[in-house]
Formats: C-alpha cells, structure tokens, sequence
C-alpha cells in the first residue's frame, strides 16, 4: 500500500497537498492542467524533491529517510534516459546495477525478449526507432521488477498506434506493481486506468474511479477538458 499523509510539496511559491492512498497492482492515471504539480508529485515519490510536511509510507515504511535509488520504485520518463554510448544491453544492465559490475546478462536479454527487442542488445540507442527506444527503456524498468512503476508522459512522442501499443505492453508486464502514470491524453487514462488522480488547484486528490470521473468530471477537470 502507497500512503501519503498529509503530504504538503513546496517549490518557491507553488505548492501541492496529497493525502491518501493506492494498492499494489492498481493503474493510476494523474491527469491536470499543466504545470499543476503532476511531474512534481511523482519526483516527490520518487525522492528528487523533499517534503516540506508530512510523509511517504510504503507498505507502512517511511521513504522519508531513503535515497532516490533506494526507494521501491522505477520511473520512465519522456526523454527516455538511454545514455547513448552504451550498448542497449548495457544501458538495461544499470537498471540492476549502476556500476554494471554484477550484471545478470540472461536477465538482460529475457528482459529484452519479453518487449520484443531479442537479438538487438548490441545495439546503440541510436540504432533503434523511437518505438524500440521506448521499449528498451521500459524494460530497463521493469528489470528492476520494483514494486511501484512510474511513467512520466514516457510514450508522449510516439504516434497513436505505438502509444496503445506500448501502454497494453506496460498493462502485461508491469503484473503486480502499481503503476502511477502521467498522461494529458483523457483516452490513455480511460483505455489504462480504473482509477485517476486529479492533480488541479495544488491539491493532488484522491485516486477516483476513472470511469465516474469523466462521466462526472469536478470544474477543475471539465475545464482542463474543455468540456
Ligand atoms: N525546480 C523548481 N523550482 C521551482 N518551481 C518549480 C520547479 N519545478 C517545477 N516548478 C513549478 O512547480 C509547478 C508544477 O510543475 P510540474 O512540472 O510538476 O507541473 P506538471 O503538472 O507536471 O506540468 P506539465 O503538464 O506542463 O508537465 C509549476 O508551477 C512549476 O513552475
């Protein structure tokens, strides 16, 4: 269970409050205006960002105290992050280790075949099309097979069909993990999500049933809709 207790995030004069919770293996879209704080709960989650009050448990355990890579989490974000004089093998190898000293290469290459990059591990980032791009770094996260997934907008450059195509394979793969999704497409928290976070007014808001939501959408939401 993800709890946040009266979580307040400050950056200068902007500021955000979360107070609730999410279950393992539930999808979550987060979904706003921009610049409501949506990128900032998760940095927040994520470690990169203190808390100016309240605390982060993780299955009743405070992350307060953890660093960023020690948190219970991955996160993919848009720019993907594949450093780009590494092989894909290797830039897959740090997810499991940093230094890639102690790296599993059968982990690697199952890794690589369950997103349906087999046989390209040797490969440079920039030998790959964007879409191979996008599913290299996403199996990067799931190596890690943390108990949290955290997508940053991460297929926003992709057209529509590899979109779909990469969120029914993070519907497959992520299995237990509870993944918090960024998106500003209502369709990709419809097609992923059963619930949604609102993130509007510096309050990021309880998950909510997607399907109520946007059959019922509070003002902040039939706003950001245009609706
Ligand atoms: N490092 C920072 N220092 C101060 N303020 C910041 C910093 N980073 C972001 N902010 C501010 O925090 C607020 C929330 O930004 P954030 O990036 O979380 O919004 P967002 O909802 O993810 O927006 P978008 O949809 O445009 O990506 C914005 O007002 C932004 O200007």
């Amino acid at each position: 269970m993800l709890s946040f207790e009266n979580v307040t995030i400050q950056q200068d004069d902007f500021s955000l409050v979360a107070n609730w919770q999410a279950g393992p293996g539930q999808r979550i879209a987060v979904i706003g205006p921009s610049g409501a704080g949506k990128s900032t709960l998760l940095n927040a989650l994520a470690g990169f960002i203190p808390l100016a009050s309240g605390h982060i448990r993780w299955e009743g355990q405070p992350l307060d105290e953890l660093t960023p890579g020690r948190r219970p989490l991955s996160i993919l974000f848009q720019d993907q992050n594949l450093f780009p004089h590494l092989t894909v093998a290797q830039n897959l190898g740090l997810g499991l280790d940093p230094s890639l000293r102690r790296v599993d290469s059968a982990a690697v290459d199952r890794a690589l075949e369950r997103v349906g990059l087999g046989g390209l591990g040797n490969r440079r980032p920039a030998a790959l099309s964007g879409g191979q791009q996008s599913r290299a770094a996403l199996a990067r996260a799931l190596l890690r097979a943390r108990p949290m997934l955290l997508l940053d907008e991460p297929f926003a450059a992709l057209g529509p069909a590899l979109k779909a195509e990469m969120l029914a394979l993070v519907e497959e793969l992520a299995g237990p993990a509870l993944v918090l999704m960024v998106t500003h497409d209502p369709e990709d928290a419809q097609r992923f999500s059963s619930h949604t976070i609102l993130v509007a007014d510096g309050v990021a808001a309880p998950p909510a049933s997607t399907e109520a939501l946007f059959a019922n959408p509070p003002p902040a939401l039939a706003r950001y809709l245009g609706t």
